[in-house]
């Protein structure tokens, strides 16, 4: 068995690691951290987990990470992510980073749109986790960068039509939806149920931090730079994260014909799923899974295509792909620990 530690633990993405990594035949989960909870058990504040995990939170000390654990996932906010992630490689730890800090690998563009980098060093060496786009780059690696909750629902929806230049790359218009658990579990104004329940706003326009992380994706896609709209908005839900992306087609383009390149590319995936002509995802199809579902419409009347895109922000968003990525650092299949289907309703 790996012995795993979840660095910030007491979060959304962190609970989803546990309960996904008590269910994972080949870890075992030796150190969680929180630093207002250390001390207290982990189903004192969780108590979806009662009599599944005897542990209590652990403070963030390195050398209690250290010591008790051989992979390390780290779910904190990014700029404190970069403040362990250097130490644990030091040590000989495998790390999988949720955080945003080494998602960007130009330091001027993460300081552009975060702040300073203190291990920019880094940069170079982590590997984005796109395990549909960038498998073969994750095999064995130390240090797995996860990619963001919209970033993965814009790229999966965007890869097929981009690795063959079937769309200008200069055409591109993606409006995004999240549930409100993307904002995380600290206690903030705008995520209170007041202000979320029966509401819906954009927010973050032509200024969203995930539109560098986005454009760095496609651009490696497109093989040229890319620039995009991205427009996120806030849903009066748990979570879930539904993406519809426009472009225009460099050739024309019926729904069948789109439908029919999204799934071949996608055939041998095991957790994008492609819909038949005619149907439309929706989050509530991939809720609680690792699964990306999508539908694809041609419209010969402008010359578009729209993609539609659904994740669930907490799990192929974050924690799952975030199992996925350790899986295939170890080599191990890549489905193991994740094999459950979506909750539905
Ligand atoms: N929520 C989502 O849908 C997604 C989140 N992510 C990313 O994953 C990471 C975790 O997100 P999420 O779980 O939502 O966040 P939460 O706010 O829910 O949890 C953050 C965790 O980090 C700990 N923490 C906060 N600040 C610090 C700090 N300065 N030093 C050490 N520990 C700290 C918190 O516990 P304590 O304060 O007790 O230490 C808590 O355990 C973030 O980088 C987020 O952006 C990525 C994709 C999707
Ligand atoms: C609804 C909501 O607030 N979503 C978050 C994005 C989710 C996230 O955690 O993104 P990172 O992994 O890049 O930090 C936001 O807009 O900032």
């Amino acid at each position: 068995m790996v012995r795993v530690a979840i660095v910030g633990a007491s979060g959304y993405t962190g609970v989803e690691l546990l309960r996904l990594l008590l269910n994972h035949p080949r870890v075992e989960i030796t150190c969680v951290t929180s630093r207002q909870n250390a001390g207290t058990p982990i189903v004192s504040v969780f108590p979806s987990l009662l009599g599944r995990i005897d542990l209590a939170f652990d403070p963030v000390d390195l050398d209690t990470i250290i010591r008790k654990s051989d992979f390390v996932f780290t779910a904190l906010p990014h700029k404190a992510a970069m403040l362990v992630v250097p130490e644990l490689l030091k040590a000989g730890k495998k790390v999988v980073d949720l955080s945003a800090d080494y998602r960007l690998r130009d330091v001027a563009v993460y300081e552009a749109w975060y702040d300073k980098h203190t291990s920019p060093e880094l940069l170079g060496e982590a590997i984005y986790g796109l395990p549909e786009l960038f498998r073969e780059n994750i095999r064995g690696v130390r240090l797995v960068a996860n990619p963001g909750c919209y970033p993965t629902s814009v790229a999966l929806a965007l890869a097929p039509l981009l690795e063959k230049m079937l769309i200008d790359p200069h055409s591109l218009i993606i409006d995004s939806k999240s549930g409100t658990s993307g904002a995380g579990r600290t206690a903030k104004l705008g995520s209170l149920y007041c202000e979320v329940n029966e509401g819906f706003k954009a927010y973050g326009v032509a200024s969203h931090r995930h539109t560098p992380e986005i454009e760095q994706t496609l651009g490696q896609l497109a093989g040229q730079p890319v620039r995009v709209s991205f427009t996120p908005h806030l849903l009066p839900v748990s979570r879930g994260i539904l993406s519809t992306c426009y472009a225009t087609l460099t050739q024309p383009m019926d729904t069948a014909q789109l439908q029919g390149l999204f799934a071949r590319r996608y055939a041998d995936e095991p957790f994008v799923r492609v819909h038949p002509k005619g149907e439309l995802p929706n989050i509530l199809h991939v809720r609680g899974s690792n699964f990306c579902n999508l539908g694809v419409v041609g419209d010969p009347r402008t010359g578009r295509v729209i993609v539609v895109s659904v994740i669930d922000n907490l799990l192929k968003g974050a924690a799952s792909q975030a199992v996925q990525n350790m899986n295939i650092m170890l080599d191990w299949e890549e489905d193991c620990g994740l094999k459950d289907l979506p909750l539905y309703p």
